[in-house]
């Protein structure tokens, strides 16, 4: 008796390409949906072929929800992560609500994502930077030299490691420390179980002054990889080390020295009355006011252009039909003869 075999159609497997998403962080009712929204239109500016994910708190209200959904963003509600109870006096006290940010290793419908502050600008397209290889964790090196970090050691004795060999570190401070990066922008892989041991590991780490970008260079220290300040320009680089910068190059611009977000900018915080400051917070408005790049209105000139192609190519179609059947063809581009 033959086996009873029942054969199925083989199923055309095809791979999944992997998915990748630019992410952003969004808290509160205030004004840095503003900045959210400028960063979505900046992204679409610069044909960036990725989405938008913000993942967002629950006290984001409804209408600013509403907003970056037009705007074309994908929203992910998250629940709050905070750090162990303790007594740190935080570099900015609102930086407590930044610890949330480590949910965004939860979304593993994606296989890579870029993390982006919502005070940050993307001026060029950095879509080759999805391409880097796994396993690693990039992001631009920081500075410490503002005094919101008075606080540390390197602050109070002038060392950066932007500028290692101005002041050097000194031994009988223990070992010099580790590249430490900004934590506005990185390239990293979401993944369950490393979102799981970020939340368990942080049940037991004390919290620090720069909470959870403190928190981050501890955990991916071993990973860490620099990337040029093209693709996170701090803005403070641009007083305290601009022998390392090249404005004009910064494909990046992370809006984070005191008084530089342009949706508050009023230019009397220390160095906000700097020209290259003035231009930069003009940039990010002309992005932000500029109609053609609200999603609605690329969709619809997008339709236009598709509906026009539609036509023409409906049109091509009747005319070739007409031909061959002899019937009476009109050039329909070239000008009608005088
Ligand atoms: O009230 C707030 C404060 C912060 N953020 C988010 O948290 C990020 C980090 O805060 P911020 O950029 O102000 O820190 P900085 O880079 O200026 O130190 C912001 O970019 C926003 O994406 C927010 O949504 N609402
Ligand atoms: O919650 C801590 C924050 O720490 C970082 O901001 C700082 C840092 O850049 C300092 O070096 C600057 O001196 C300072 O101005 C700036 O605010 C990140 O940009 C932000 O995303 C977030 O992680
Ligand atoms: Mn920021």
């Amino acid at each position: 008796m033959a086996p009873n075999i029942t054969t199925t159609k083989a199923a055309t497997v095809t791979a999944k390409a992997p998915k990748r998403a630019y992410v952003t962080f969004l808290a509160g009712n205030g004004d840095y949906v503003k900045g959210v929204v400028g960063l979505a239109k900046g992204l679409r500016k610069v044909n960036s072929k990725y989405p938008l994910v913000v993942a967002l708190l629950p006290d984001v209200p409804e209408e600013h929800r509403k907003i970056l959904v037009d705007q074309g963003c994908i929203i992910r509600e998250i629940e709050p992560v905070y750090p162990p109870e303790n007594q740190t006096q935080f570099a900015m006290a609102y930086y407590v609500i930044n610890y949330s940010k480590l949910c965004i290793w939860e979304f593993v419908e994606y296989s890579k994502m870029i993390y982006l502050d919502g005070d940050i600008q993307v001026f060029d397209n950095i879509d080759h930077l999805f391409d880097m290889e796994d396993g690693y964790f990039y992001a631009v090196m920081d500075c410490f030299c503002e005094k919101t970090w008075s606080h540390t050691p390197q602050y109070k004795i002038g060392y950066c490691q932007q500028c290692p060999d101005k002041v050097q570190w000194p031994s009988q401070l223990g070992p010099k420390p580790p590249l430490y990066f900004n934590a506005g922008m990185f390239v990293y892989e979401p993944s369950l179980s490393t979102y799981e041991d970020l939340l368990t590991t942080l049940k037991v780490t004390p919290p620090t002054p720069f909470a959870e970008q403190d928190y981050l260079n501890m955990y991916f220290r071993d990973i860490y990889r620099p990337i040029p300040p093209i693709y996170n320009l701090v803005m403070a680089m641009l007083w305290r080390h601009p022998e390392n910068i090249e404005l004009d190059k910064a494909k990046v611009v992370h809006y984070c020295a005191a008084g530089s977000k342009p949706w508050r900018y009023t230019g009397k915080e220390d160095n906000m009355d700097r020209e290259d400051i003035k231009t930069l917070v003009a940039k990010w408005w002309e992005i932000y006011d500029d109609e053609s790049l609200d999603y609605n209105n690329v969709v619809a000139s997008g339709q236009a252009a598709e509906a026009d192609e539609d036509k023409q190519s409906g049109l091509q179609l009747l005319l070739a039909a007409l031909s061959k059947a002899g019937g009476f063809v009109h050039r329909i581009n070239a000008p009608s003869a005088a």
